[in-house]
């Protein structure tokens, strides 16, 4: 077991964002949660990642209690995460974006390798060659030396999960990777996060994109009102009737069958 989340609770003071949640995930997997607006499922990987502690309950990462745990500590464990909102460094080129999230696990700060040590110098050129790796990965190999702002939105996403993946972690977060994306952008995405659970890294995945989500995902949680409504394959989850009613009672435009 890669992740488990043991009845974590989180209240914002009065307001209860998560009541008691559990799930556990396997290694490679890709684990879905899903949910209407405002279930709690970015309030979940704030728990993961201890944005927030919670208020009550545990987290267990490969064996090993991470709750309470400082955010760069769970970085460094393996655990990296993407933001509904992207949040790259707009002015730096995409290899740039890259290099910023590998220094963030390596010994040696970002711009000691213009002054530093050899040492520092060949940590400096690994994180080079690993930078080209991932921009390759995810598509973006023609776009090295290109400014971020300058790229089309769903370059920017796959770009963010490039950074993310530098860090190399063993537990990818992703917030909403498809939202705001085309069709095509879509499809991309999916292969891509495809490509990532080949290199035995597991993903779990927030999205509203159902048909994305039904077709990527072996393992599903929805959230509903900061509870657990149901746990299962997307098979299972398509044909839950509580998670129908959930989701045709929401305001969001999810389509969950
Ligand atoms: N920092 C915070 N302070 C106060 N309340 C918060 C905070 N973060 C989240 N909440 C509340 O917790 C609840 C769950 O929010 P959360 O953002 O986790 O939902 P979500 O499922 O990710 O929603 P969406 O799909 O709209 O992104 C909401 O009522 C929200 O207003």
């Amino acid at each position: 077991m890669v992740l488990n989340i043991k009845n974590i609770s989180k209240n914002f003071g009065g307001i209860s964002a998560l009541t008691d949640v559990s799930f556990s995930i396997e290694e490679g997997e890709i684990y879905g949660l899903i949910g209407p607006n405002g279930a709690g499922k970015t309030t979940m990987f704030n728990m993961i990642t201890n944005m927030f502690p919670p208020t009550s309950g545990e987290i267990t990462f490969l064996d090993e209690q991470i709750t309470g745990l400082k955010p760069y500590k769970i970085t460094n464990k393996g655990i990296c995460r993407t933001f509904q909102n992207i949040r790259l460094f707009s002015q730096m080129t995409a290899t740039e974006n890259v290099l910023v999230g590998g220094h963030s696990r390596s010994k040696s700060g970002v711009f000691s390798g213009v002054f530093g040590t050899k040492s520092q110098r060949t940590e400096e050129e690994r994180l080079r060659v690993k930078a080209k790796e991932l921009l390759e990965l995810v598509g973006l190999s023609e776009y090295e030396e290109t400014v971020s702002e300058n790229l089309a939105y769903g370059q920017q996403r796959r770009l963010e999960i490039a950074r993310a993946l530098a860090s190399d972690p063993k537990l990818l977060l992703l917030d909403e990777p498809a939202a705001g994306m085309n069709e095509s952008e879509t499809d991309e995405l999916y292969f891509l996060i495809k490509k990532v659970q080949e290199r035995g890294i597991t993903t779990l995945l927030i999205e509203h994109d159902m048909p994305l989500v039904m077709k990527l995902c072996d393992k599903i949680t929805v959230l509903n009102f900061g509870r657990k409504l149901a746990e299962g394959t997307p098979e299972e989850i398509q044909n839950n009737q509580m998670v129908i009613e959930a989701y045709l009672g929401s305001e969001g435009d999810d389509e969950i069958a």
